[in-house]
């Protein structure tokens, strides 16, 4: 859906006639305004417009495309097949249950695992090198995980609507030891699936550019995971 500036904010007499020319460009310039509800599937849409209206069974027609679509990242390496953005977020949450930070409530941990990346079923798995870039991935995630939680999970569950929304945004957000730990594990767990595409293409696949990542790990316990594995690598590339 696009909107069109038709109303010029200013008189356009007093400009040069350069500025002007280039002003008739702006003012056709379109903005983009990206919108959950224009991604949701036909059948999902279907189904809550039918009497029948089932809420439970459109979202999880909707979470089933976390199942479907495949991590970015790994695509870009034609790394194929790859896990799916539910992959991910699975083994993040059985992560998270293994955390021995006595400060931290794992249960929680596995929540906010769980939700972190729903957003994708809707948006897509944009990497940090997307040329949508940050505030733009921001701001449709957001929209959709207002929408998730507002149009599919209220209607049913309203407390549950309130907890999914809360826990995404403590990740967003890291507004929470558990999500420092969660958002160190998204990374972590990223490079143990990385190392082992590396060790699956026998050293011959160059995935190098993702193991900066270990530099955004903040979390002791995390780290030491992630400094071990660092080392399980550089050996199997000594061999
Ligand atoms: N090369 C890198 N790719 C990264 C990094 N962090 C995430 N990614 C990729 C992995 C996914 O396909 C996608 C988004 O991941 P999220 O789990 O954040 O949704 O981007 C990185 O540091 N380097
Ligand atoms: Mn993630």
């Amino acid at each position: 859906m696009f909107i069109k500036l038709t109303k010029s904010p200013f008189s356009l007499t007093k400009l040069p006639f350069r500025l002007i020319k280039s002003f008739h460009f702006a003012r056709t310039m379109a903005i983009s305004v990206w919108r959950p509800e224009d991604h949701v599937p036909q059948e999902v849409k279907d189904l809550l417009s039918s009497p029948g209206q089932n809420h439970v069974l459109a979202f999880l027609h909707i979470v089933q495309l976390l199942k479907t679509q495949r991590r970015t990242g790994w695509l870009d390496h034609n790394i194929s097949p790859c896990e799916s953005i539910a992959d991910h977020m699975y083994r993040m949450g059985i992560t998270s249950m293994l955390i021995k930070d006595p400060k931290v409530n794992r249960d929680k941990c596995v929540r906010i695992a769980m939700v972190h990346d729903i957003a994708e079923a809707l948006v897509g798995d944009i990497t940090p090198f997307d040329p949508v870039g940050k505030e733009e991935k921001h701001h449709r995630e957001l929209a959709t995980i207002q929408y998730l939680c507002e149009e599919l999970i209220k209607p049913y569950n309203a407390q549950a609507a309130q907890e999914i929304m809360e826990d995404w945004l403590a990740y967003e957000n890291i507004t929470s030891l558990e999500a420092r730990y969660v958002k160190d594990i998204d990374k972590f767990e990223m490079l143990v699936q990385c190392f082992e595409y590396e060790k699956k293409a026998g050293g011959k696949r160059d995935l190098d550019g993702f193991w900066n990542a270990i530099n955004s790990i903040k979390t002791e316990e995390v780290q030491s995971w992630a400094q071990d594995l660092l080392q399980k690598r550089e050996q199997f590339y000594k061999q």
